[in-house]
Parts: structure tokens; C-alpha cells; sequence
């Protein structure tokens, strides 16, 4: 990673970070604070043997009163330096939240702005991984982290000014441990190697979760084909993998890692010898003898910052990799809006040489998909893309909804450009009922409203009604009130389809995309989605995907899609009459359509009577 990404990385956490700057500095401020209060109990120590040395000769002139007031006053300190640590935390977790709650917000708005090739690219469980664990691990910076930071930095600094200026040989010997430790730490963090390591790691953790994630979903087909845990190559290696590199890790660190701590913990004995030997040269002096305590107390007090610092040192780098992460989608371009949207006023639809290639994932190289596809679907009429399987049939019907932007050639609506109409309008003036039908976590009445937010009860009726899931909807326990998913009532496949079709109904807007809107449908479904489909598409331009080529017979229009091409088009009568490729998956349908379980018998029944005349 170069200097300047990771600048801009700094920069976004900071940004993000700065929109709560007043509360983050009280946090700050408060819990330096009441680190400095923390160290009174020491000063009252200090100056209660003072006292005691002063008077040594004669104890009974020792003031009580002196001595009460110091501890008194350490008391105190210690309260104030509670309330101070209290009021510093609420701030820092105020800031937290607040900040946690603007990043979601920004990151979720982000992510339903962006085009659609970033969320075929990227799994949707890394998206949700990113908003909600990679936000979460802010709240640990920014609530606890980030005060601790400041006070570990600040408390540190202010002992060892003070102990320079109490004595400079002193603290220098005091200060070299503390130098030498960082530095056998930095020599392995900081080194090519301890670079390399850590980013191993990170990779070693990313692999793991997601190979493990990945063998329990696929769990139904490791016991079907019985595949055992470890025969389950990817995950055991990347579990392998990732002992590996901690086992690495843990073997270039644990010795400066064990001289650091070791080095920090017992700073007094570094201060003991150094002090019996000048106090050698000094011998009788009393201020040498109180300025050599205060030492004894203060070195040990130091080394609890210093740890802490360190401690956190190594939890910034999990900070910095998933503010890496919130970086990235924030740098995925939204989808281009114009700057004067332009309202369609009639809706054909026209590909004029469209050419598209899709983004291959983790290369800058490119899959084509689409070219130059030429046609134009009359407002009204019925326009059917058929052909084999993955000859570009959904990409087409993708385009038009913008999830990905052609590469060349132009798209158009009424005559205007799609990218000039603007993604709100282009929305509102297209309806789609996917292959996948995405229901949500919500009641069945409000997953019909989705297509039109201020229908009317009544009108959410009709619309079920007029799609035929009017009836199994009132067999459900709470009827349109029924949640559906999980902790809910569960769907088929031609349920969820006929309820996409009531969405899609209720939106009535005036042109409908259907993309094998009848595959899940068994003989008796098909009828009443078809039912449901002919009322949809009444008066509207209709782009229709179909497997099921009785389906789109009475089109006005048939577009056979191969290879990224439009390789036929007419009418079915027409097509059927070229007895081109039409013709042989006309041939095909009513085969297979003939083609049903009851029929094996009797044709088993003739095949074994032939063999046996
Ligand atoms: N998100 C994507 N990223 C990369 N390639 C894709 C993506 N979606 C489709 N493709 C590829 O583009 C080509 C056309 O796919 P598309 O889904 O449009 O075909 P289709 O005719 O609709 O197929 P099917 O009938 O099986 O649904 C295929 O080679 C497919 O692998």
C-alpha cells in the first residue's frame, strides 16, 4: 500500500472521527485529567516522607494536621479523578454512537447509491460484515481507545519532564529503558518482515472466515456427498494457514515482546543502582535522598501508560484495516445522476447498439456479455427475450434499470437517454418481477405495498387478488398481517412470485420487466400467475424473459438472444416459419412439455413389450 492511500485512509478516519470533535476533546481532556489526578496519592506520599525526614530527628514535631491534609487531599484526587474518568467516558461514548449512527446511515445510503456491478462483485455478507462489525470496532476506538490514547501519551510525557527536572541523571536512566524497549519493539513491527507478517495474518483471518462461512452454507451438500470436515480442502487449509502465520507471529515477537514488558515493568531497578551510585557521591544529602524516592514511586507509575500504549498500539492496526474497508465502499462510485432529470413522455423502449461487458472480478479485464443489440419494444406491446442459457437475456433487462451503465451505444425511454431521466424517475416508471423474488422481513401486507407506499387497504386487496394470491394469503393464521421469513411464515417459490406479481400490480407503473416470472410455477400455479400476469401487463410496454416458450406465444414481438446477439426476431408464427433456432427450442418445449412422469409407464409398458415381441 502506497503512502498516499494510506493517507487518505488516515484522513477518512479522522474526517469521520471530527464530525464529534467538541465531545471527542472533552473525552480527551477529561481523562488527562483524571490521569494527573491519578498520580496525587504519589505526591501525598512523597511529601507525607517528606515530613517524616525533615523531622526525622525529633518524630514527635511531625504535624498531624500536614500529614491529614495530604491524605485528605489524595482522597480527594482519587474522587475527582473518578468523576473526571466518568464524565470523559460518557462524552467518548456519546461521540461513539452518534458517530457509529451517522456512519451507518451514510454507508447504507452509499451502498443503495452505488451501481449494481458492486454488489455482484462483492458478497453481500462482506458488505453487512463491513456495517455492521468494521463500524462496531469504531465504538471501541472511539469510546475507550481513543481517551486511553491520549492519557497513555500525555501522562508519560508530563512524569518525564518533570522527573528531567527533578534530576537529569535520574530520569535518563530511568528514560533509556523505556527508548531501548520501543525500539526492540518498533525493530520487529515496523521491519519488512513484521509488515509482511501482519498483513499474512490479516489475509490468513479473512480466508478462514469466509471458507468457514462458506462450508456451513454449503452444510446440505457436504452431507449429501457425505464430505467430511476435513476432507473439506479450502477451510482446513485456511484454518492451516492461519495457525501457521500465528505460530510465525508469535515467534519473531515473543522476544522483544518479552524484553519490552520486561524492560517497562521494572524501570525502579534500573533507578535503584543508578541511585545508590550517585547518591555515593553525595552522601548526607537529604533533598538527593527525597528527590531518589519520589523517583522509586514515580518510575513504577510510569510503566502502566507505556503498556497501555503499546497495548493499544496493536489494536490501531485492526482500526486503520477496517477503516480501510468502510474507505473502500465510500470510493465506489454512485451511479451517475444527471444534473436536469428529463421526464419521458411516452414509454417505448429503444436499444440503439447496445454493447456491454461486464467487470471481471479482481482483474481490471472485462467479460463481454451484450453487442450491439438493436431493437425497440412499442409502448403497449408485449417484446419477449428468449434463447439459451446465458446468451445475455438478463443483462438486456438489467441495463434498463441502470445496475450497470452500457459501454456503448444508448438506451432509451420515450426518446430520452435513460442515464437523462435520473434513477428516481427511471424506478418509478419501471416495474420488475425478478427470477428471485426478494421478499423482506415484514408482513405480507406491507411487502404488496412496497411497489406503492400510499395504496389503499382496499387497493392492496385488489392487487392480491388480481395477481391470484388473494385466497392463500387468507389461509394464512394472520392473514395479510402474516410476517413473512424468518421467525414468520415461510413461502413456496409460486407464492413469493405471485406476491411480486401484486407488488408489481399495485406500483402500475407503465412499463414491466419480467424476468422468468413464472419459474417456479407448477402446472396448477402457472395458470393463475399467468391469469395475474395477463392483467400486469395490460396497456403497458412489457420486456418478458421466458424459459417457457407457450408463454410468450402471443408476443408481439420475439427477440432470440444468443451469444450476446440478436440472432432471430418476429413473431412466434414468423420464427416457428425460419425454422431457424426458434423452431428447435419450439420443438424442444412442446417435447419436454409432453414429456411428463405419468406418460413413463405406458411408455415403459410399450418399450418392455417391444423387446419382448
Ligand atoms: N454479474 C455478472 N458478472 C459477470 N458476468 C455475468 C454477470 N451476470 C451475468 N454474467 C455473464 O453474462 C453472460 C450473460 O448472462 P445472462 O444472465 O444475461 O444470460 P441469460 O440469457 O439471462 O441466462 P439465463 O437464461 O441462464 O438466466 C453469461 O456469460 C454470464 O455468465
Amino acid at each position: 500500500m502506497n503512502r498516499k492511500t494510506k493517507n487518505t485512509e488516515l484522513s477518512a478516519l479522522l474526517a469521520i472521527a471530527g464530525e464529534k470533535k467538541g465531545l471527542l476533546l472533552a473525552a480527551a481532556v477529561l481523562s488527562v485529567c483524571s490521569g494527573v489526578l491519578q498520580l496525587a496519592p504519589f505526591v501525598a506520599v512523597y511529601q507525607i516522607i517528606k515530613e517524616m525526614l525533615q523531622q526525622a530527628q525529633a518524630p514527635a514535631a511531625i504535624g498531624a494536621e500536614a500529614l491529614l491534609r495530604w491524605g485528605v487531599l489524595a482522597f480527594v484526587a482519587m474522587l475527582a479523578s473518578l468523576l473526571a474518568l466518568y464524565a470523559g467516558s460518557m462524552c467518548s461514548h456519546i461521540a461513539a454512537f452518534r458517530i457509529l449512527y451517522r456512519l451507518r446511515v451514510r454507508l447504507s445510503g452509499h451502498v443503495a447509491g452505488v451501481q449494481m456491478g458492486y454488489h455482484t462483485r462483492t458478497a453481500s455478507g462482506e458488505v453487512k460484515k463491513i456495517i455492521e462489525s468494521s463500524v462496531e470496532k469504531l465504538e471501541n476506538f472511539i469510546a475507550h481507545q481513543l481517551p486511553d490514547l491520549v492519557t497513555a501519551f500525555v501522562i508519560p510525557l508530563l512524569l518525564i519532564g518533570y522527573m528531567f527536572w527533578l534530576d537529569p541523571w535520574l530520569a535518563l536512566v530511568s528514560f533509556i529503558p523505556i527508548v531501548l524497549g520501543f525500539w526492540l519493539q518498533g525493530r520487529v513491527f515496523l521491519s519488512a518482515e513484521g509488515r509482511q507478517a501482519y498483513r499474512d495474518y490479516q489475509q490468513a483471518v479473512e480466508e478462514m472466515n469466509a471458507t468457514g462461512v462458506e462450508y456451513v452454507r454449503g452444510m446440505p451438500a457436504v452431507k449429501i456427498f457425505g464430505i467430511k470436515a476435513e476432507s473439506f480442502l479450502t477451510f482446513h487449509d485456511a484454518v492451516q494457514r492461519y495457525r501457521d502465520i500465528s505460530l510465525h507471529i508469535t515467534a519473531i515477537c515473543k522476544t522483544p515482546y518479552s524484553l519490552f514488558f520486561v524492560l517497562i515493568s521494572s524501570l525502579f531497578t534500573f533507578v535503584v543502582p543508578a541511585g545508590i551510585l550517585l547518591a555515593s557521591g553525595q552522601a548526607g544529602s537529604q533533598s538527593f535522598a527525597l528527590t531518589f524516592i519520589l523517583f522509586l514511586i514515580l518510575a513504577p507509575s510510569l510503566s502502566a501508560p507505556l503498556l497501555k500504549l503499546m497495548l493499544i498500539g496493536g489494536g490501531l492496526r485492526d482500526v486503520v484495516e477496517n477503516n480501510k474497508r468502510i474507505a473502500a465502499i465510500f470510493a465506489e462510485p454512485l451511479t451517475p445522476e444527471p444534473a436536469a432529470p428529463r421526464n419521458p413522455d411516452a414509454y417505448d423502449i429503444v436499444y440503439r447498439g447496445v454493447t456491454f461487458a461486464y467487470a471481471e472480478p479482481g482483474s481490471s479485464d472485462y467479460k463481454p456479455a451484450l453487442h450491439e443489440i438493436d431493437f425497440t419494444a412499442p409502448a403497449g406491446a408485449l417484446t419477449a427475450l428468449v434463447g439459451p442459457s446465458g446468451g445475455g437475456k438478463s443483462t438486456i433487462a438489467n441495463l434498463l434499470l441502470r445496475f450497470w451503465d452500457v459501454t456503448s451505444g444508448e438506451i432509451a425511454i420515450g426518446g430520452v437517454p435513460i442515464r437523462e431521466i435520473g434513477t428516481a424517475r427511471l424506478m418509478a416508471a419501471v416495474s420488475f418481477v425478478f427470477q428471485d423474488v426478494h421478499l423482506f422481513y415484514d408482513t405480507i401486507e406491507a411487502n404488496i405495498r412496497m411497489g406503492n407506499t400510499a395504496a389503499s387497504r382496499e387497493a392492496v386487496i385488489a392487487a392480491a387478488e388480481a395477481a391470484c394470491c388473494h385466497a392463500f394469503i387468507m389461509r394464512l393464521p394472520d392473514g395479510y398481517a402474516t410476517r413473512i421469513g424468518e421467525g414468520g411464515t415461510n413461502l413456496s417459490g409460486g407464492e413469493a412470485q405471485r406476491i411480486a406479481i401484486a407488488r408489481a400490480i399495485l406500483k402500475d407503473a407503465p412499463i414491466l420487466v419480467l424476468d422468468e416470472a413464472t419459474a417456479y410455477a407448477d402446472a396448477e400455479n402457472e395458470q393463475n400467475i399467468q391469469a395475474g400476469l395477463s392483467r400486469l401487463i395490460r396497456g403497458k410496454t412489457v420486456l418478458m424473459i421466458a424459459h417457457r416458450l407457450s408463454t410468450i406465444r402471443n408476443a408481439q414481438q420475439i427477440l432470440v438472444i444468443r451469444q450476446g446477439r440478436v440472432v432471430e426476431r418476429g413473431t412466434h408464427d414468423a420464427l416457428r416459419a425460419q425454422a431457424g433456432l426458434y423452431e428447435q427450442m419450439w420443438q424442444a418445449h412442446i417435447h419436454s412439455a409432453g414429456w411428463r412422469l405419468g406418460s413413463y409407464p405406458a411408455r415403459n409398458a410399450a418399450a418392455q413389450g417391444g423387446s419382448a415381441g
